[in-house]
């Protein structure tokens, strides 16, 4: 075999050669398993109180949060690129923040006022709400605490169930437990049906880990825990078998969708709850995701778009349905 004269080289009997599949670009979106379209993107953001406020979120360029009315306008872009749904999340005043999270409820407060005007002005748009303590508090956990520094469950999860029904008086579409406390998806499925707002539905995140990706959001929202950290109520990013059973307790209580967050780093835990659910699966594309990828991309390391593209289609090839991502908005662009 010479290789300074390839067409001397004698053929070889391989009877596969895959890279016949692979030859040129219409062949290849032939042979395409997995696609991402912009009916998988679900766009979390951020509001703010005040009028005409766009504040950059320092490690998370390109992320805003808005007041109220800009991010109207925001929504109404959103959703002229075809996003069908957004996650919506306080940055909550520290005035207003106390130890038991009571503003989480409060029927006139900024996150139920929000969702009552996108409902009015953009009514077409999926509303998704968190549900849960850390905007709220002065402390930062997502849970009420007692004396010695431990995060209460049974008791947490009675202001939470007020929360989400404070979101569907106001009309949200899903409520999004994002606490990881024992029992809530339960005990809120239950009271949304006994007030009667049996379309609500819950997306639950029931396989959060605790996680140091989480870091750029909690600068967005000012919320950062003020001691100690989540792990007690979140979970340990050595499990697997877990996340499966905490994805069972969550379908069995009433859970119309189940999360996995964060995403890349998980990849094997949503192809697992793939395997165990027939339910739709959310996978999470947190901020230090998005935060790694727009330093990169900053300094000029990588392709930006690519690195976005190939990213999120594998969180589909994975098993993910919905994929909540900063980049929505970019791949919608990319993706028209
Ligand atoms: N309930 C808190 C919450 N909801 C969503 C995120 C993180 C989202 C992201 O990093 O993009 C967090 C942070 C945390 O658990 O501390
Ligand atoms: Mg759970």
């Amino acid at each position: 075999m010479s290789l300074e004269n390839p067409s001397t080289t004698k053929p070889s009997n391989l009877f596969q050669r895959p890279r016949r599949l692979r030859r040129t670009a219409t062949l290849r979106r032939m042979m395409r398993e997995t696609t991402l379209t912009v009916d998988d993107l679900i766009y979390p953001m951020f509001v703010m109180e005040g009028e005409g406020q766009k504040v950059e979120i320092a490690s998370m360029p390109g992320c805003y949060r808005y007041s109220l009315d800009l991010l109207l306008k925001e929504i109404a872009e959103v959703s002229q690129l075809g996003i069908n749904a957004i996650a919506l999340f306080p940055v909550i005043s520290e005035n207003k923040k106390d130890n038991t999270g009571t503003e989480s409820y409060n029927p006139e407060g900024l996150v139920q006022q929000t969702v009552k005007a996108i409902k009015q002005a953009i009514p077409e748009i999926v509303v998704i709400t968190d549900v849960a303590l850390d905007p709220f508090t002065t402390h930062g956990h997502d849970g009420l605490v007692d004396e010695n520094g431990t995060i209460l469950n049974d008791p947490t999860v009675e202001v939470l169930v007020k929360m989400a029904l404070s979101q569907a008086a106001v009309g949200t579409d899903f409520v999004a437990p994002s606490d990881m406390m024992d029992g809530r998806i339960g005990a809120i499925r239950q009271a949304l049906d006994a007030e009667g707002y049996i379309n609500v539905g819950i997306l639950a995140y029931s396989a959060k880990y605790a996680s140091a990706y989480y870091g750029p959001f909690r600068d967005a929202l000012d919320s950062a825990p003020k001691f100690g950290d989540k792990k007690t109520y979140q979970m340990d990013a050595a499990n697997a078998r877990e996340a499966i059973k905490e994805v069972e307790l969550d379908i069995a209580e009433g859970a119309d969708i189940v999360m996995v967050k964060p995403a890349l780093a998980y990849l094997d835990i949503i192809h697992q709850v793939r395997q165990a659910t027939q339910l739709p699966i959310a996978a999470y594309n947190v901020s230090g995701e998005y935060a790694m990828i727009k330093a990169a991309a900053q300094r000029g390391w990588i392709d930006e778009k690519q690195v976005i593209l190939e990213s999120l289609t594998s969180m589909k090839r994975a098993g993910a349905d919905l994929i909540l991502t900063y980049f929505a908005k970019e791949v919608a662009l990319m993706l028209l």
